[in-house]
């Protein structure tokens, strides 16, 4: 049976979008999903997002990474279904949906998508590293060589090694360009490469360095390999809270497979 999607980017972030509001989509099909974001034989995307239906709010978002598998938040990701729901007329220029780590709200400017994001209220320092959860869990640590070093190989052996292990994480390598600007780039858990862009990602290096006292801005800058996002915030008693994603999410085309 012939299935309708739409192909979407945010920052080079890629998705493939379904309007799966008829439940027509079979959800526990893995091969398939990952069939669909294959970038030899399917449609190719870093991801695939189902767009249902909400008993109260606007929609319902279900993320898969490329691998196929169901995962935690995904910030660009959130962005695209926002601006999808925007082309099917289900919303207009604002939207509250539920995904996998709760409701968010978001606003529309033309290509330019706001989404709020989790609070975030724990933050572990390391040695050399920062964890936390922004929807999606995520290591950060600052890199040199942001421009030339092996992002994969450094990439992996993080997400896979102690402590994160099979479960992961995400990583991001980060370098300060001013105070209002960093430069990052993300290997991302369940594509298990680089990806042009991580949403939930520059929502953690942003916090993190504000946590850390590389920045005092609450709106951050973030120059990632396919363009340009910001992330917004306000501090209370230790809480980050109002946390705001923005950045483009791009229609590429419509088809059918
Ligand atoms: N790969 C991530 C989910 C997608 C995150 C990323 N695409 C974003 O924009 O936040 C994970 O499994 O934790």
């Amino acid at each position: 049976m012939q299935q309708t999607f739409y192909k979407y980017q945010g920052t080079g972030n890629d998705f493939v979008m379904i309007d799966n509001r008829q439940q027509t989509f079979n959800k526990n099909d893995t091969k398939r999903v990952a069939f669909l974001c294959d970038r030899r034989f399917g449609v190719g995307a870093d991801g695939l997002i189902l767009l249902e239906n909400h008993p109260e709010h606007d929609f319902k978002m279900v993320y898969y990474n490329a691998d196929g598998n169901e995962s935690t938040m995904c910030g660009n990701g959130g962005r695209c279904l926002v601006a999808f729901a925007k082309e099917l007329g289900v919303i207009k220029d604002k939207a509250v949906f539920e995904a996998i780590d709760g409701l968010h709200h978001a606003t529309v400017e033309g290509d330019i998508v706001n989404l709020q994001m989790l609070d975030v209220s724990k933050i572990e320092t390391h040695k050399n590293h920062v964890f936390l959860n922004t929807g999606s869990p995520h290591h950060v640590q600052f890199e040199p060589n942001i421009e030339d070093f092996s992002i994969k190989t450094q990439g992996a052996n993080i997400r896979y090694g102690e402590p994160y292990n099979e479960a992961g994480t995400n990583v991001n390598f980060v370098k300060k360009q001013s105070d209002t600007e960093f430069r990052v780039r993300t290997y991302e858990r369940g594509v298990e490469d680089e990806t042009l862009s991580c949403g939930t990602g520059v929502t953690a290096v942003a916090i993190a360095m504000h946590y850390i006292g590389e920045t005092e801005k609450n709106l951050v800058n973030l120059n990632v390999q396919g363009g340009k996002l910001k992330v917004s915030f306000n501090v209370e008693d230790g809480i980050y809270k109002n946390v705001w994603l923005s950045g483009p999410a791009k229609l590429i085309f419509k088809g059918s497979i």
